[in-house]
Parts: structure tokens; sequence; C-alpha cells
């Protein structure tokens, strides 16, 4: 049904400029400038909605689209389909600049570092002679297509509109992808993304870049529009203005987009004639109503517009509403990691040290772990039993000491690193992405397992590749007891069986190596014995597995060895039978337990 609503969308779109008739001329350049401006707040979806990084500075990438292409096809009488080419590659390059510098700046640095490049790159346009300083540039050729010269608006409307619908099916595939779970874990998930091998930091490379040439493509549209360009169209004002018009149609919606920028440029304009109507007097009345507007938005539907208008459509029109259930087609199984020989050590931590400033978290500890068994690892709170599976997984390192990983020493590598080596855990405190199915975060973990990238997902060229990964991760799924949940949002869980997801993201990974923290926290008795079953399976088909578990029981009827912590340092080690009746354990620990 939501496949007809779009033909249907996409016939009346075709049609407006041929229907419209010319004294309604004004639509057809309103509709223009909605499709150029949303094309940049389809990046903005993409790179803040979904992937959480603040920009302000989007207007300056849509100048270095119109100003690559005005001064080349002026200057040199370049084609303006060369200069497509030419202010991509441009904007790539100021994008991977820029996004280097900027990027790795948290919290509130990186909107100030986008507004002060924002800021730089609009002066950099008036103050360049040959760019025409602030006058601008004037004569930019019009489009030709099949031969055809777009002059007029009505000619023009089909290009804009054909590049936009093109950014929103690709951004749409994009986000539908590995590469796209990957995206939607870089708002609040990177800790857990990166310990599932996502390279977090080229994906937000990625989607800056991305929305940055959004933003070149629809400058260079501009341009060959007006064919004239100057400075004031790429100020910051516009790059606020293109933040709002994302944030206010739907900050993680596509189509958000889209109602967002037609909302604004409507409002906008209707504003305009409206006030100075209503006051008697001219000014820019607009911009104050238009603030006051944003602020109640902004106040009433954080998530912006776009999810509150589908709520309200799908409840007019149950069809339309998206089929949660869906279907995990068949397909070929992934290839599996060759396991180490069982009884092989797969682990050495040897003088494992981690302060905090002048707390010491950790204290000189070694253990190992072989192939094949459950190696527990109990204490007291605050033993620093899960400050050392931060350390072995590379979440934070430690200070000083060895971590031995199938042979090779790995403390100094970066989780994602030690991920791919096959080693996988789990979160004391889930970490899982809530608004996002069980099915998909589960095949967050199975991300090292496919190669196709973001641009095969964008043209759609990974559906074999997802296919394969989408039915690993419900085989996990189901293999962990929660086949019913596949589809369900994971923060609806209950915090036990989320806890299980997390597990089942884990074995997503093919490891040969799990470290579990507290799997059995919040589950129920004949859950934790379906657990204890599930983790024997895995001890028997050659899976080392390192536990940190309070539940003493649960701990002593599974673990082959335990390692007992307290106050950062090992305690004692040895078989269960033996902890239990050491009487250091005893009295410092297992106190009552018999
Ligand atoms: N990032 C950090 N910064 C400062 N101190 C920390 C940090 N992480 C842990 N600690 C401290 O290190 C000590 C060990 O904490 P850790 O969480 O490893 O213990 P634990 O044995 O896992 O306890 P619990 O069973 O309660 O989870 C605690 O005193 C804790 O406050």
């Amino acid at each position: 049904m939501r496949r007809l609503v779009l033909i249907a969308f996409a016939l009346l779109l075709a049609l407006l400029p041929v229907i419209l008739p010319d004294s309604a001329e004004f639509y057809v350049t309103l509709a223009n400038y909605i499709g150029l401006y949303a094309l940049v707040a389809l990046g903005l979806v993409l790179l803040t909605g979904v992937g959480g990084l603040t920009s302000f500075g989007q207007a300056a990438f849509v100048g270095v689209g119109a100003y690559a292409t005005a001064w080349l096809t002026t200057a040199f009488g370049w084609s303006p389909w060369a200069t497509l080419a030419v202010a991509l590659a441009a904007t790539t390059v100021v994008a991977l600049f820029l996004g280097f510098i900027t990027l790795r700046m948290g919290g509130h640095y990186l909107p100030l570092g986008t507004i002060a490049w924002g800021i730089s790159l609009y002066f950099l346009f008036g103050n360049i002679e040959a760019f025409g300083g602030h006058t601008g540039l004037g004569g930019i050729p019009p489009v030709s297509l099949f031969g055809i010269a777009l002059k007029s608006g009505r000619e023009f409307f089909y290009l804009i509109w054909i590049a936009l619908m093109l950014g929103i099916v690709a951004t749409q595939n994009l986000l539908d992808s590995r590469d796209g779970r990957a995206i939607r874990a870089l708002k609040g998930g990177v800790v857990m993304a990166e310990a599932m091998g996502v390279n977090t930091a080229w994906y937000k490379i990625v989607i800056f870049t991305v929305a940055a040439q959004f933003a070149c493509v629809s400058g260079w549209l501009y341009a060959h529009l007006q064919r004239f360009v100057n400075p004031t169209p790429f100020s910051l004002t516009q790059g606020i203005e293109y933040l709002f018009m994302a944030v206010i149609g739907g900050v993680g919606h596509v189509w958000g987009a889209l109602l967002g920028a037609g909302l604004i440029t409507i409002l906008k304009q209707w504003l305009q004639d409206l006030l100075p109507k209503l006051l008697g007097q001219s000014g820019n009345f607009e911009v104050i109503v238009f603030g006051l507007v944003m602020i109640f938005v902004l106040h009433r539907a954080r998530d912006g517009l776009w999810p509150v208008l589908l709520a309200r459509v799908e409840r007019l029109w149950p069809a339309l509403a998206a089929n949660a259930s869906g279907r995990v087609a068949e397909a070929e199984r992934l290839p599996k990691r060759e396991m180490p020989q069982a009884g092989d050590t797969i682990l050495e931590v040897r003088e494992v040290s981690k302060r905090f400033g002048g707390l010491t978290a950790n204290n000189a500890v070694s253990f190992t772990v072989r192939a094949g068994e459950v190696m527990a690892l109990i204490g007291p709170n605050g033993a620093g039993k899960s400050t050392m599976f931060n350390c072995i997984s590379g979440v934070n390192p430690p200070t000083e000491g060895e971590v031995r990983f199938l042979n090779q020493r790995v403390e100094r590598l970066e989780s994602r690193e030690i991920a791919r080596r096959g080693m996988s855990r789990t979160f004391q405190h889930v970490r899982l992405l809530p608004t996002m199915s069980v099915l998909d975060n589960v095949a967050i973990g199975a991300h090292l397992r496919g190669s196709r990238n973001f641009v095969h997902a964008s043209c759609r060229l990974d559906r074999d590749e997802e296919r394969r990964l989408r039915h690993e991760s419900a085989r996990q799924i189901e293999r962990v007891g929660l086949g019913e949940h596949l589809f369900d949002a994971a923060g609806s869980l209950p915090l036990g069986k989320q806890r299980i997801v997390e597990i089942a993201r884990a074995l997503a990974a093919d490891p040969c190596l799990l470290l579990l923290d507290e799997p059995a926290a919040g589950l129920r008795y004949l859950e934790k014995q379906a657990l204890a079953e599930l983790l024997r399976k895995l001890r028997g088909e050659g899976m080392g597995i390192l536990l940190v578990e309070h539940d003493m029981d649960f701990v002593m009827g599974l673990a082959d060895r335990v390692v007992v912590m307290e106050f950062g340092e090992k305690l004692a080690e040895g078989l269960p039978k033996q902890i239990q009746e050491d009487p250091k354990v005893l009295q410092a620990y297992l106190g009552g337990v018999e």
C-alpha cells in the first residue's frame, strides 16, 4: 500500500509543472526551492537525525557546489555536468578535511566547530575576487539534458525532484543495510558498536561526506536554476534554517526532510505576505513568528512532525501502516570461523593493572581461559570484574600488563580490532539500541561478517549478503530462545531478556571467546536453566567463555574454573569445589554460602 501511495505521489509530482497554469509560476518556483532545501535537509537527517552529529554549516557545502560550477562554467566555459563531478570531488576533499578536524570533537564542540567553518567558508566565498566578491557571479549557463537546455523553472523542476527522489531512495536503502545499522548505532551506541567491530570514526566521516554531497548537489542545481550566485544564501543563518527543516520535519526520518523543507518554505512565504498586511508596516516580522513557531513545534513534537503525521494517517488508514512483523528469508549460512582446539589457551591475562587516577581497580591480575571451558570471574561489588572485561576487550585498555588473545598481544588494540580476531562480549549495563528491532540489534553483532559498503547499500547491491546476515542473526535469536521477539523493539523487552539479546548479538559475531558480564541477572529460574544449557552447548562446540556473575548457584553449577577477585586483586583461583571450600574466599566473599 505504501508503494502505491509513493507511486501516486511521484505521478502527481511529474504532472505538477504540466497542470499548473502560467499564472501559477510562483508555485513552480516554490516547489523548486522546496526540492533544493529538502536535498540539504536530507543530508542532515542522515548526519544529525540518525547519526547524532549536529551541523550548522551545511549551507557552506551548498556554496561549494554553487561556486564550483559558477566559476568553472563562466570563467573556463566548462560543461555543467563536468563541473558537477568537480564540485562533488571538491566537496569530498573539503568534507574529509573538515570532518577529520571536527568530528573528533564531542559534545557542544562539534556544533561550534561546524559554525566556525560555516562562517569561514561564507567569508571565503565573499572575498575571492574570481568569485565576484560579495557582488557574486552572473551569466551561469543553463544545464542541458538530452540536448534540451533547462531554462525555465518548469523544466528545471524535473531535474531537482529527480535528484531529491534519488537521494531519498539512496538514503533509505543505506539506512536499511549493514552500514545503516552501524550508522544508527552512532547516536548513543559507539562503545557497543566498536566492540562489535564497527569502525565508528569511519562511519561518521561517511555520513558527514554524504550529507555534504547532498548539499553540494543542491548548490549546483541552485546555481543553474538562478544562473547567478552571491554569498548570501550560503550564510550561517541559512545553515541554521536547514537544521530547522530537518529537526521540524523529523530528525530521524528520511521523508521528514521533505516535510520540514516544505513546511518551513511555505510558512515563511505565507508569513512574509500576511504579516505586513496585518500589522500595517513592512519588516521581517516573519522571522519573529517563525522563531516562536519553531519553539512550539520542538516543545510539542521532539522527534519532528513526520512521526506525528504518520501516526495520524495510519490511524485513519490502517492499511498504510508498515508491517512490523516482517519475515526473515531463508539464506545460505555465513562461513564459520575456525575454532581453536579444545583445551588450548586462548586468553592469557598477565599482571594486568588498571588505575583510574588514584583508584586501582585492577592490581596485577593474571589468569587464563581455554577453548572449550567456562571460566567464571566472581567477587563482591566493586572488586574490579567489569573493569577487567573492559581491559580484555579493548574498551578501556589496561594501565600495565599484557593481554594475549590467540597468542597475540592485544592490550593496545582498539576494541573493534580485538572483535575481528574472535572475541565478543556483552555489557553489564545493557547496551542495545532500544528503538531498533531485536533482529537489527543482533545483526550489528554480525557486522564483521559482511563486507558490502555504503555505495553497494545505497544502490541495493547488498541484498544477498544482507539476507545472509539477517538469517544468521535470526538463527542466533532463535538459539537463545527469543524467536518470538525478532521484530519487537529491543527496548520493549524486560531487562533480563535484553541481556539475552546481547548474548545473541555477541554470538552473531561467531566468536571463539565470549565475555559475558552478568548474563543471568534479572532472569527467572527456568530462563537461567535455559541459559546455562546454552552456555554448556557453546562450551561443547569449543568456545571459551569468561563469565562475570553474582548468582553463585548459576556459577558453581556451570563453571569449569573460577577466579575470585577482591579490591582489584586476585584472591583465589581453582575448581568451583575448591573455591567453595577456600577459607579465604569464604571469609572475604562467599560468607554464608555452603
Ligand atoms: N571509568 C571509571 N572511572 C573511575 N572509576 C571507575 C571506572 N570504572 C570503574 N571504576 C571503579 O573501579 C572499581 C571497580 O569497578 P568495577 O565496575 O570493575 O567492579 P565490579 O567488580 O564489576 O563491580 P560490580 O559487580 O558492582 O559490577 C570501582 O570502585 C569503580 O567505582
